[in-house]
């Protein structure tokens, strides 16, 4: 990846204070995305995925989250601009596409106009051009009657539609960075489907970086260029998608790809990642975070202070436990074990 980078994101540290103390679900989250490059962020429910993206957007709520770090996008920090220069960007230069259309788009107002708003803030069209426009975006996204559209409320839509009409006001004035943050989780696995190559054939005409934030693998496969896995809101592994899937190398990275189905070794038992992320205030801040999901490693294989280490040009590895991880049932020579370990 030689262009520049469209949004280069250092050290983010994103807390929220419960009662009266500050705990980081971000926590020194380094990244970065290029025009044309898919970036995927995926990791458990808890990781601190949203929250990332809502600090890149300005959207977190002030008065009890704390913001550290820079997130630059085209040469300007975003986390020190005051608002209304954000607003300037925000809808313009960067679009967002969050999980639930119904919450984000406004009941009370027809689509059409909920498209042309977002041009009204950031362009000088005129009311007839902004139609013309809100019309072929419709049509863009896949909207069979565009006219049709324009004058519904988004309670009328079905769930696709509405998810379509996001990304209409997403891409209204052609930004350079689009953060999709779980963009088709809602929605029936043909309308996601249908969605990801919405998104990938307009990222072809507008050449943008996309941050897509996701659990599911199997649109990881299809859509990213790079993957960032997160765990306790740190990145613990970042690589190409090709050798994130080929040669993963964190454990959890591990245990998570060990987790999906697969068709070709349909004998052998899913891995069951013991455990879950824990809530911000018994997250551990010392040691390798993922050291309690693992307790068959020797402590001795975690550093005491795990950095992210480059271990092959572009591939980059938290701790060092990785070095001699077997899962359980690779050391015994059974699959059963590692299938129902308990830690
Ligand atoms: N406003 C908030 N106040 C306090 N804690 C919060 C707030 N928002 C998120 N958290 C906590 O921060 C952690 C990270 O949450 P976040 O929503 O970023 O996770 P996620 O990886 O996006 O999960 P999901 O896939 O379920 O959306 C979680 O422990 C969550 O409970």
């Amino acid at each position: 990846m030689f262009t520049q980078p469209v949004l280069e994101v250092e050290k983010l540290r994103v807390s929220f204070r419960i009662q009266d103390e500050y705990y980081a679900a971000v926590d020194g989250v380094s990244l970065s995305v290029h025009p044309n490059e898919v970036l995927a962020i995926v990791g458990e429910s808890g990781c601190g995925k949203s929250a990332l993206a809502l600090a890149i957007a300005g959207l977190h709520a002030t008065g009890r989250t704390k913001i550290e770090g820079s997130a630059v996008f085209q040469g300007t920090n975003l986390l020190t601009l005051p608002t209304s220069e954000l607003n300037d960007i925000r809808g313009k230069r960067i679009g967002m596409i969050f999980q639930d259309p119904l919450t984000a788009l406004n009941p009370l107002m027809t689509v059409g106009r909920q498209i042309e708003e977002s041009m009204d803030y950031h362009t000088t069209l005129s009311s007839a051009d902004k139609r013309k426009r809100t019309l072929e975006l419709l049509e863009r996204v896949g909207i069979s009657d565009p006219k049709q559209a324009y004058t519904r409320y988004p309670h009328e839509l079905s769930g696709g539609m509405r998810q379509r009409v996001m990304i209409a006001i997403a891409i209204a004035c052609e930004p350079q960075l689009l953060i999709a943050d779980e963009p088709t989780t809602a929605l029936d696995v043909t309308i996601q489907a249908q969605i990801m190559d919405l998104l990938k054939e307009l990222q072809q005409q507008t050449s943008a970086g996309i941050m897509f934030i996701t659990h599911n693998f199997g649109l990881v496969a299809e859509m990213a260029d790079r993957v960032a896995v997160m765990y306790a809101g740190e990145i613990v592994e970042l690589a190409d998608v090709h050798t994130l899937f080929d040669q993963p190398l964190h454990p959890y990275t591990r245990s998570l790809l060990q987790s999906i189905p697969s068709l070709h070794t349909p004998k052998q038992p899913l891995h069951v990642i013991q455990g879950m992320v824990p809530p911000l205030h018994k997250q551990s801040r010392t040691g390798c975070r993922f050291q309690p999901r693992i307790r068959w490693i020797a402590d001795a294989e975690h550093e005491e202070h795990p950095v992210l280490r480059e271990v092959e040009p572009g591939h980059w590895v938290r701790c060092t436990c990785y070095r001699n991880f077997r899962f359980p049932h690779e050391s015994t020579g059974g699959m059963s074990d590692g299938a129902t370990y308990r830690v």
